[in-house]
């Protein structure tokens, strides 16, 4: 079974929160995303709501139910009341939880399953119960202790934190040795049963080589990478259809 890609909106969430207007639409690019044959859409809604809005969350579990209902809604963030509130009004297929503090520019690392694994059990009992599946973010440093303490709180995957991974664009050398660490996570999550996703400044480049060590990676969200590309893709395009817009002739 391919790796399945869900795109993550916070990217074009937080350009269309820079003015008062409805553009970019997190709806609009969502459903172009699906309709392109993404999986899914990923949101991390934060407290402050700096990129993806409360009140985006419905439009796009609408977008989903309506247009494309083999697609999945993956909601990701700090277990908060609100967070959990929030899930059980929307029911996404999935939920990532992650450890962020609400002051963390975006998330820089996974949970520490020594000290929190007790404090995840009932709050993943919860989602569950309302029939979401629970990926828990998770640090790809080869610690198999720490995914059997992730397995034990009832989750059903782990999402691997790619960021130091992504990092290492420029250093092939460093790469390869995160990669290795990664899956090995991976090998050990498998094999405690743990479904494993990916996400964190993946790009196009570095994709591939984590697909080939882990072939069992069941999905992976992307945004900012895929966010960029969308607009360095799109940009001639645009640029045409503006100077169409200005009579030119093109
Ligand atoms: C868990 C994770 O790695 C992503 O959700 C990341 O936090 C994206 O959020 P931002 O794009 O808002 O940084
Ligand atoms: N879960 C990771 C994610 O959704 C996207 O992260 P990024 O591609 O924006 O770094």
């Amino acid at each position: 079974m391919p790796t399945k890609l869900s795109v993550n909106l916070n990217a074009i969430a937080m350009l269309r929160n820079r003015r008062d207007l409805p553009w970019p639409s997190v709806e609009g690019l969502g459903r172009i995303a699906l309709q392109a044959g993404a999986a899914g859409l990923t949101v991390h809604p934060r407290p402050d709501q700096r990129h993806i809005r409360f009140s985006d969350l419905p439009v796009i579990r609408a977008l989903i139910d309506d247009e494309f209902p083999d697609a999945e809604f993956n909601i990701e963030g700090y277990p908060s009341e609100d967070f959990m509130a929030l899930c059980e009004k929307t029911e996404p297929e999935q939920v990532t939880l992650v450890p962020d503090d609400p002051s963390q520019a975006t998330s820089d690392h996974g949970f520490d399953f020594r000290a929190s694994s007790e404090l995840l059990k009932p709050i993943v009992a919860r989602l569950k119960k309302k029939g979401m599946r629970v990926s828990l973010f998770a640090d790809g440093d080869g610690d198999g202790e720490a995914v059997k303490l992730a397995r034990a709180t009832g989750a059903d995957r782990i999402e691997l934190y790619t960021g130091p991974y992504g990092g290492c664009f420029d250093d092939p050398e460093r790469g390869a040795k995160i990669l290795d660490d990664l899956g090995r996570t991976a090998d050990a999550a498998l094999a405690e049963g743990l479904g494993v996703n990916a996400g964190h400044d993946l790009t196009v480049a570095n994709l591939p080589a984590l697909i080939k060590r882990i072939p069992k990676l069941a999905e992976v969200s992307i945004g900012h990478g895929l966010t960029a590309d969308a607009l360095e893709y799109g940009m001639a395009e645009t640029v045409h259809r503006f100077r169409r817009a200005c009579g030119q002739p093109v």
